[in-house]
């Protein structure tokens, strides 16, 4: 049985480019990644959604501009925890995106995304948000660079994916 814990991953896109940013401290040190982190007590997903973008980039969000696009859950061998993180895309948002204490964000065109340097699962679902398909992904770590095992799958529908997983 594991402890869930929530987490927030935040793109922000246009028609040629992604923005990412290079984890300064922390998990994922020296990744690149989306923006976000864990969802805090009494704080709605979508709430810790636009309240990591905004600390680890300073770019504001509208609620109704976050499109939540994929469900990703991470384990690791021998510990208790189960990482689930939404991940969600926005392409209008207010602010120019700028270096925090935690994050440096920088645009990538979409044939130049430095996979080499990221999360190795990164690689794996990409591609369906690359094509604007909605994903679900398990992937099970031994450590943090080694996968045991994994499923992706395209979804149809996110809140019909959310209510059969009650
Ligand atoms: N494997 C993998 N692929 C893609 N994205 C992620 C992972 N593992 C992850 O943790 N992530 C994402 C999920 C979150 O967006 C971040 C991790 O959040 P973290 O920085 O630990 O949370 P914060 O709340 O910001 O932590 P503090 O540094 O403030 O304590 O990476």
């Amino acid at each position: 049985m594991y402890l869930r814990k929530i987490y927030t991953l935040v793109f922000l896109r246009n028609e040629t480019q992604i923005l990412l940013g290079l984890k300064k401290r922390g998990f994922g040190l020296n990744k690149w990644n989306g923006f976000g982190g864990k969802v805090e007590h009494n704080e709605s997903i979508i709430d810790a959604a636009i309240r990591e973008l905004r600390e680890e980039c300073c770019v504001d969000v509208n609620k109704s501009d976050l499109k939540n696009i994929g469900h990703l859950e991470f384990t690791f061998e021998g510990e208790s925890i189960l990482m689930d993180v939404r991940v969600f895309s926005a392409s209008v948002y207010e602010g120019v995106p700028t270096e925090t204490e935690e994050m440096a964000p920088k645009w990538f065109k979409y044939e130049e995304i430095p996979f080499d340097d990221m999360w190795p699962d990164d690689r794996i679902w990409f591609p369906y948000l690359l094509k604007n398909k909605l994903f679900y992904g398990i992937f099970h770590y031994k450590g943090y660079d080694t996968i045991l095992n994994y499923e992706v799958k395209e979804l149809k529908c996110m809140e019909t994916f959310y209510k059969n997983k009650k």
